[in-house]
C-alpha cells in the first residue's frame, strides 16, 4: 500500500522539498495539491506532474482518495486545516511551527486522537545525521555533565510589513516562531525538557513582529540553553555549540553537518553531512509510521513543546 498524499500551500517550502521528497518516497505518491492562486496553482501541478489540483483546501481535505494531507500554507492555516484534515479521517503532516499558540496545538492533537489519525511536524533537523551523533555523544557522556547549548541563527530577509511572517496573528511571531521554532526543537532533542524561559526581544522598526529574539532556558538537568535569532542580518550560518565539563562541540552549520569535538585528547572533526533533500527523512518516517500504525518520530506533543516555550518566551519578554 502506498500512501496517497494531497499538499495544501504550494508555495516556497512545498516547491523546494516537500513535493519532491514525497514523490521520492517509495511509500508515497502525490496526487493532489492546493493553492488559491489558480495560475500558480496550474504552474506548480504542471511541474511536478500532480494529477489533481484545488484552489479551496476544505475540497481537497474532502477528497476521498487520499489518504494523509501535508499542510505547508502560512501558521494561521495550521490549525484549522488539521482540525479539517482529521475530521476527514486523513493523516496529517503539518510545517512548523506546529500553530500559532499551544491552545491551538491542543486542537489539533485532540482532533487527530479522536480521528484515529497520526499527526506529525515538520522539524525534521531531529532526523540529521549531525544531530543524532550528537545525542549519542551526549548519551555516551563524552562531555562529561552539559553545561550549556547554544545557537545563533538568522535569516537575512528584509520581509515586507504585509508578509504573514512578520504578522502577529498570521505567523504568530517573528523570527523566534519562524526559525527559532527549528533550533528549539533541537534543544529538547538533545538535552530533554525545558523548567523555564527567560527571554528578551528587539522590535522591529518596519513591522508589526519582533526582530531578534534572545532565550536562556533552563533545562530540568539545569544545563543552560541561549538561542539568538534575527531577521534582517547578514547570512548567519545554523550555528550550534555544546559545552560540557569534559569537552565541547562545535558546528558550524548544521546544514553542512561538519561536527569539531573537542577533549581533553585533542580535537577531532567528523562529517556528518544531512540528506540532499532535507524533508526526504522526515516523509519516509511518517508514511512508514502510518503504514507500521505507529506514532512518528516527531509527533503532535513533540511538537507542541517548543510553542509552549516560545509562548512562555514571548510572555517573560513583555
Ligand atoms: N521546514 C522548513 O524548513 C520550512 C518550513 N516552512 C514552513 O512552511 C509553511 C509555508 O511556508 P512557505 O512555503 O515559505 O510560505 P509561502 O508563503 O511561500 O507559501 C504558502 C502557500 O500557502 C498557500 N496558501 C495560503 N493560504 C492558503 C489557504 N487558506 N488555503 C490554501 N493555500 C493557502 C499560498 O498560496 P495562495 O496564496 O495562492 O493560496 C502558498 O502556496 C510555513 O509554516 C513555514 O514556516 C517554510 C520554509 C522552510
Ligand atoms: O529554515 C527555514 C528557512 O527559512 C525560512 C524563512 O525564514 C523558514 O521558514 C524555515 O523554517
Amino acid at each position: 500500500m502506498t500512501i496517497r498524499w494531497g499538499l495544501v500551500g504550494v508555495g516556497d517550502i512545498a516547491n523546494k522539498r516537500v513535493a519532491a521528497a514525497i514523490q521520492s518516497d517509495p511509500n508515497s505518491e502525490l496526487v493532489a495539491v492546493c493553492r488559491r492562486s489558480e495560475p500558480q496553482l496550474d504552474q506548480f501541478a504542471d511541474q511536478f506532474g500532480v494529477p489533481h489540483r484545488f484552489t479551496n483546501a476544505d475540497d481537497l481535505i474532502a477528497s476521498p482518495n487520499l489518504d494523509a494531507v501535508y499542510i505547508a500554507t502560512p501558521v494561521d492555516c495550521h490549525c484549522p486545516q488539521t482540525i479539517a484534515a482529521a475530521r476527514a479521517g486523513k493523516h496529517v503532516l503539518v510545517e512548523k511551527p506546529m500553530a500559532l499558540n499551544p491552545a491551538e496545538c491542543d486542537q489539533m492533537i485532540s482532533a487527530c486522537d479522536q480521528a484515529g489519525v497520526s499527526l506529525g511536524v515538520a522539524y525534521y533537523r531531529r532526523f540529521y545525521p549531525v544531530v543524532l551523533r550528537i545525542q549519542q555523544l551526549i548519551e555516551a557522556k563524552q562531555l562529561g555533565r552539559i553545561l550549556s547549548i547554544g545557537c545563533v541563527t538568522g535569516n537575512p530577509n528584509r520581509f515586507p510589513a504585509d508578509d504573514w511572517r512578520v504578522i502577529r496573528t498570521r505567523g504568530g511571531g517573528g523570527p523566534l516562531m519562524d526559525i527559532g521554532s527549528h533550533r528549539l526543537d533541537v534543544f529538547l532533542q538533545l538535552l530533554g525538557d525545558v523548567a523555564t524561559v527567560k527571554a528578551s526581544v528587539i522590535d522591529s522598526p518596519d513591522y508589526e513582529a519582533e526582530q531578534a529574539a534572545t532565550l536562556l532556558v533552563q533545562f530540568n538537568s539545569g544545563a543552560h540553553g541561549i538561542l539568538q535569532c534575527y531577521f534582517g542580518t547578514v547570512e548567519t550560518p545554523d550555528r550550534l555549540e555544546i559545552i560540557g565539563t569534559e569537552g565541547r562541540i562545535t558546528v558550524e552549520d548544521l546544514n553542512h553537518g561538519d561536527l569539531m569535538l573537542s577533549t581533553s585528547e585533542g580535537q577531532q572533526l567528523e562529517s556528518h553531512p544531512p540528506a540532499d533533500n532535507l524533508h526526504a527523512p522526515l516523509i519516509s518516517d511518517f508514511s512508514a509510521a502510518v503504514l507500521e500504525h505507529r506514532s512518528p518520530t516527531i509527533s503532535g506533543p513533540v511538537g507542541k513543546r517548543t510553542n509552549d516555550l516560545i509562548r512562555l518566551a514571548y510572555e517573560d519578554a513583555q
